[in-house]
């Protein structure tokens, strides 16, 4: 079977520095990821790789079939949704959230065409399906940062994307809008047409039973990965936090905290 993602002994160098160290991962079409890694582990270079934004020094890549090299990534780029907080940082304040919603149907940030009605359709349909059809006519500036999150997912959704990578989407959200953005996201897997998704995060409650396999990388290696519910156990993660700690599973998600005397 054709992988959705495949890295094969990826490494990258910069300088003296390895930055990624024989990263072998493959993501298989029906599964979705979780990426952990502390601050600096090398989570943005991974994905930087996966879009073909940064080149391994050794090492092979595919993404949705097609090898790196042999592949036009301008074109292939089209079937990766990336949201990501630099993304929010490019929308303008003051476009509406329609408009941007409706823009993610050709990557762009602006809409420099008119709008096609079936366009607006499917954008009013996203919208709705995401908990955030209120917002219709609303400027960006004016949405909260849970709303801002759910208008980026929609944009990314218009494109159709076969992978769907969610960069720690829930950043500066309180609990409330977490949860529904959670419950958003679950809803994504749901769909007939539902990409592959990944969801890259520092919170492991976050990772809901829809996320079957996660990815733990630790100072740019692969520390260990595998399905969800055998990675993100008290004895694995305590080794890869270099901390004890406790995992708790309640309602499909696993509740982490740490042992508080070592802290
Ligand atoms: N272009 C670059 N040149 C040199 N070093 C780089 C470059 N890009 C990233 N790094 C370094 O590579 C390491 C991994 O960075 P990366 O951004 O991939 O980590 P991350 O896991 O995404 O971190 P965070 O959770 O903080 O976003 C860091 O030490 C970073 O400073």
């Amino acid at each position: 079977m054709t992988a959705v993602i495949e890295l094969k002994g990826v490494s990258w160098r910069r300088g003296d520095n390895e930055i990624l160290r024989n990263i072998d991962w493959r993501v298989e079409s029906g599964q979705h990821w979780a990426v952990l890694g502390l601050n600096g582990s090398g989570k943005t270079s991974i994905l930087n790789m996966i879009n073909g934004y940064m080149w391994p020094t050794t090492g092979e890549i595919s993404v949705l079939g097609h090898k790196f090299g042999t592949v036009d990534l301008r074109e292939l780029r089209k079937s990766i949704g990336w949201v990501s907080s630099s993304l929010q940082e490019k929308i303008r304040p003051n476009e509406q959230a329609l408009e941007i919603v409706i823009s993610g149907r050709h990557a762009s940030i602006g809409l420099y065409a008119g709008i096609e009605e079936d366009d607006r359709v499917r954008a009013e349909e996203l919208m709705r399906d995401l908990g955030c059809a209120h917002l219709i006519g609303r400027a960006y500036q004016t949405c909260s940062q849970g709303e801002k999150q759910k208008l980026l997912i929609a944009r990314a959704l218009m494109a159709s994307p076969k992978l769907l990578i969610l960069d720690e989407a829930s950043n500066g959200l309180d609990f409330i809008s977490r949860e529904a953005l959670l419950q958003s996201i679950n809803g994504l897997a749901s769909r007939a047409d539902a990409p592959t998704l990944l969801l890259v995060t520092h919170h492991i409650e976050e990772i809901s039973p829809l996320f079957s396999h996660s990815l733990l990388i630790r100072r740019g290696r692969v520390f260990a990965q595998g399905r969800s519910e055998e990675i993100l156990s008290s004895e694995r993660l305590s080794d890869f936090f270099e901390l004890p700690v406790d995992v708790e599973w309640r309602g499909g998600r696993a509740w982490l905290s740490a042992k508080s005397s070592e802290v």
